[in-house]
């Protein structure tokens, strides 16, 4: 159940006249989802100026507050604008993108079409990179600033209040590698880093295909400013990744990197900080996975994910190399 605000027609009668769509026609809740309440809604017309099909999709935030969301919903509107496939949010009539509906922040935006494709090929993963690229080149002259809240100032924080919750071994880890990321995060290397605003969540169910082709991708709400090659790593773990074992896939690896590359060539100073970000991204997820199972926060809604198999896939990354960065120079 992933509505968690009541939402009827009749609620939306007078409330959709400020958004220059005409009267919603259909409305129906989306049952997949664990933080906000998401609708499929139907409007008599599109926008002239933006989506013009009257296929949206309502969300109410129910955690997230007003001041905290313009970030998020700025940056879809940058990026649907520069033609990345991201949902556009639509304005209403004063400009406003984000709106009060039953006294919670809310906007719409753009449905996007197809389905998530939770068995990923290499063909896949090759969309998954190029795009991917694609929207970092894109936001590059995005205004506004936040850094990504789950970066590193926030591991720091955060390990020290999960650790006593852990056995031996878990809290060893996760000693070990924070204090390993706060040494290569003050090195050269990583100062040398191209950033930007990143999507920083991008898994499997947070992008849609039709076929083989990635007709869109959405869930901005952990975007932030951060490494390039972070988003890189944290798209990686989790697009190729053997969902058993915590190993990487070769194929779908050189795919997903291939791609990229071809759009935006990695650094050799990337090349460097490559298999410290793989940790990196994979301590993030385990990290706030704890954190929800262990400290829930009574006003949230979250039903925790799983956190033990980030745990195998940082334990696996710190075992083994990954597949390096391509060095191939682009001609
Ligand atoms: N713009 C969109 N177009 C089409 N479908 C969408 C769109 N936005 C969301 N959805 C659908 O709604 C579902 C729930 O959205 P989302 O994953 O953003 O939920 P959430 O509760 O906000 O986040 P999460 O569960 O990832 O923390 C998605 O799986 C997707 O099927
Ligand atoms: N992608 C996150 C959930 C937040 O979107 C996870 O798998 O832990």
């Amino acid at each position: 159940m992933a509505v968690f605000t009541a939402v009827s027609l009749d609620d939306l009668h007078q409330w959709i006249k400020q958004f220059p769509l005409g009267q919603a026609v259909g409305l129906e809740g989306i049952s997949s989802g664990i933080d906000n309440s998401n609708f499929f809604l139907n409007t008599q017309h599109g926008t002239q100026s933006g989506p013009q099909s009257g296929h949206y999709v309502l969300t109410i935030f129910e955690n997230l507050r007003f001041d905290q969301l313009p970030f998020y919903v700025n940056l879809m509107r940058h990026l649907a604008g520069r033609g990345i496939p991201v949902p556009a949010p639509v304005p209403n009539n004063d400009g406003e993108l984000i709106v009060s509906l039953h006294g919670k922040p809310a906007i719409i935006v753009s449905r996007l079409n197809g389905s998530s494709q939770l068995a990923p090929q290499p063909v896949h993963c090759a969309e998954v990179g190029r795009m991917l690229a694609r929207m970092h080149l894109a936001a590059q002259d995005f205004a506004l600033q936040q850094p990504n809240l789950r970066g590193i100032d926030w591991w720091t924080a955060t390990a020290p209040e999960v650790a006593p919750l852990l056995s031996e071994a878990e809290a060893t880890l996760l000693r070990d590698e924070v204090a390993f990321q706060a040494t290569f995060a003050a090195s050269a290397t990583y100062a040398n880093l191209t950033r930007g605003p990143v999507h920083a969540d991008l898994f499997r169910n947070n992008v849609m295909f039709e076929g083989e082709r990635l007709s869109g991708c959405f869930d901005f709400y952990f975007a932030g400013i951060d490494t390039w090659l972070y988003d890189v790593a944290v798209t990686v773990n989790d697009w190729c990744v053997d969902l058993a074992t915590g190993e990487l896939d070769e194929a779908r690896v050189r795919a997903l990197l291939d791609a990229y590359h071809a759009v935006r060539p990695f650094t050799d100073d990337e090349r460097d900080a490559w298999q410290p970000l793989l940790r990196a991204g994979a301590l993030r997820f385990w990290l706030s996975r704890l954190y929800d199972l262990h400290l829930p926060r009574a006003a949230e809604l979250l039903t925790p994910h799983d956190p033990t198999h980030f745990e195998r896939i940082l334990r696996e990354r710190i075992a083994h190399p990954a597949p390096g960065l391509p060095t191939t120079v682009i001609t």
